[in-house]
């Protein structure tokens, strides 16, 4: 089976490239070389490939040009970057916006192998796997998890933004008779509407325009093991019904397919929202609903379980450190007090955003309160953006804020959204042929601090018009001029940074 495996490796250092085609040489895997993000798209428009292993930094298109395309274009394909160690809060931000994971230069081959295996098959990493639970009810809440690991049973998995559903589907897996085969997880609100049902289902080659070659689904892969179906209540409601179908004939077929696969998959969903209220409004299926909560499990916020703050800040101490290859840091008394003082609305992603943050300015391997950035709540990301100011200068671009803070430049990044959301993903390069220098002029905007103030004022305009709206998505989306699609988009962005949309609306 690893015989049909293709790995697209794209590097542009010559020798670099030829290393890696050795490693890969000596095993099952087959492989083809770039030298740079274009070569490697016109591959990916030619040749069906499995898995993409780029570098960041090259001409022409760069990694996260390539991986911007590839999660437009085909956005089940896994991206690994590699990524030199100076760069590495840029390959964090990356794993945000769709890549898999990065590995750090140099590496040894075998690191580079496991990587590879392990994310073709779909198995969370190894090290530090449990999750923290100090705290009595984060106890509990992982003894009925295990309890239900043991059956096939569909389990619905709720809490706060951040609070580690996604962690405690992985345990279910871990811990589950099904543990050798694959944990496949899909973010429903991350993928563009378009391209959901593919994703799922999975597709045959010339389905639809850019369907280059055929391609497995979400449920094909997880065949076997378990599929996490994240933030389940942004599904559109067609789709919902296709899927209800899915679970109850246990079968799918792929778009523009004609055979039946049958599947033995466990189904996890999570969400952070008031899913009855979805029921009740007609946004969400109520036969769907009861067949999704057989099993309800539910995390308490983080402000809620002070036990596991400062071992969970540990934990990801060492986690970061080690990816880093950072000699170990440790917290000072004052910031374990400055930890359990927080209110954590972002719970632990925030945290865990804290503690990278923190881990790039502290000194001397110790962390102090004020390399936690926590300080200024009052506005959205307010405290990243005020103390990160110093580490931003490395990557700045010598432009000026915008003095004109109105919808202006919110309208401007959002045409770039809605190109990518409903141009691009439909298979269209609307861009056209000046489209690398024109989104390497985005990115540049986007990564110095002009992209950043832009990025804040556009969360505060929607935290402001979801607050005057009562919260209702619809509304709130035609008050600023998107699509409630691009909407949910956005809030998902948010929330993947660890803002609690819900608290900042209340
Ligand atoms: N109990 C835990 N032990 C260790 N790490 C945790 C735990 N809970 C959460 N984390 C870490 O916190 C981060 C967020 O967790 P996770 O993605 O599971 O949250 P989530 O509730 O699924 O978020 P969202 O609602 O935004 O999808 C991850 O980096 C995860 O590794």
């Amino acid at each position: 089976m690893m015989a049909k495996i293709t790995i697209l490796i794209v590097e542009d250092d010559p020798d670099l490239r030829e290393a890696l085609a050795d490693t890969l040489a000596l095993t099952d895997f087959n492989y083809l070389l770039a030298e740079d993000g274009q070569q490697a798209i016109q591959l990916l428009q030619n040749k069906s490939i499995d898995m993409v292993v780029s570098d960041v930094n090259m001409p022409k298109v760069d990694g996260y040009q390539l991986l911007q395309w590839v999660r437009q274009h085909v956005p089940q394909l896994p991206v690994l970057l590699m990524t030199a160690y100076g760069s590495v809060s840029q390959a964090v931000e990356a794993m945000k916006q769709g890549a898999v994971d990065y590995l750090v230069k140099p590496f040894e081959p075998d690191a580079l192998l496991a990587e590879i295996r392990r994310v073709l098959q779909g198995t969370p990493k190894k090290s530090c796997d449990e999750p923290v639970a100090e705290e009595e009810s984060s106890r509990q809440l992982l003894l009925l998890a295990r309890k239900v690991a043991a059956t096939d049973s569909t389990v619905l998995i709720t809490g706060e933004s951040g609070t580690g559903k996604e962690v405690l589907a992985q345990y279910i897996h871990r811990h589950s008779p099904r543990n050798e085969q694959p944990f496949v997880a899909i973010n429903c609100a991350a993928i563009p509407e378009n391209m959901l049902e593919a994703t799922l289902f999975g597709h045959e080659k010339g389905a639809f325009t850019g369907a280059y070659s055929s391609s497995p689904g979400k449920f094909e892969l997880a065949n076997n093991g378990t599929l996490l179906l994240d933030e389940i209540t942004e599904m559109p409601l067609g789709l919902q019904a296709k899927l209800l179908r899915v679970l109850q004939e246990r079968e799918v077929e792929r778009v523009g397919g004609r055979k039946t696969i049958r599947l033995d998959v466990r189904i996890i969903a999570t969400t952070n929202r008031e899913m009855l209220s979805y029921v009740q409004r007609g946004e969400f299926r109520e036969d769907l609903y009861y067949r999704l909560c057989v099993f309800p499990l539910m995390w308490q916020p983080l402000r809620t379980r002070p036990r596991d703050i400062v071992p969970l800040a540990e934990r990801l101490l060492v986690v970061h450190c080690r990816k880093l290859k950072h000699p170990i840091v440790k917290l000072s008394n004052e910031a374990k007090k400055t930890l359990l003082q927080y209110t954590w609305p972002g719970n632990v992603r925030e945290l865990d955003n804290a503690i990278q943050r923190a881990l790039i300015l502290q000194q001397g391997n110790l962390i102090r309160p004020a390399d936690l950035c926590l300080t200024t709540t009052s506005t959205v990301g307010q405290p990243v953006l005020q103390t990160m100011a110093p580490v931003l200068k490395e990557r700045v671009i010598n432009t000026s804020a915008p003095t004109d803070n109105n919808a202006q430049p919110m309208m401007a990044k959002e045409l770039t959204s809605n190109e990518i959301e409903e141009g691009m993903l439909a298979g269209e390069d609307t861009h056209g042929s000046g489209s690398a220098m024109e989104s390497s002029f985005d990115r540049a905007i986007e990564s110095g601090p002009l992209g950043e103030d832009l990025k804040q004022r556009e969360y505060e305009l929607i935290i402001d018009a979801l607050r005057t709206e009562g919260g209702r998505r619809r509304e709130t989306a035609l008050k600023l001029g998107i699509s409630p699609r691009t909407l949910r988009y956005k809030l998902a962005k948010m929330r993947e940074q660890g803002i609690d949309i819900e608290t900042m609306i209340a």
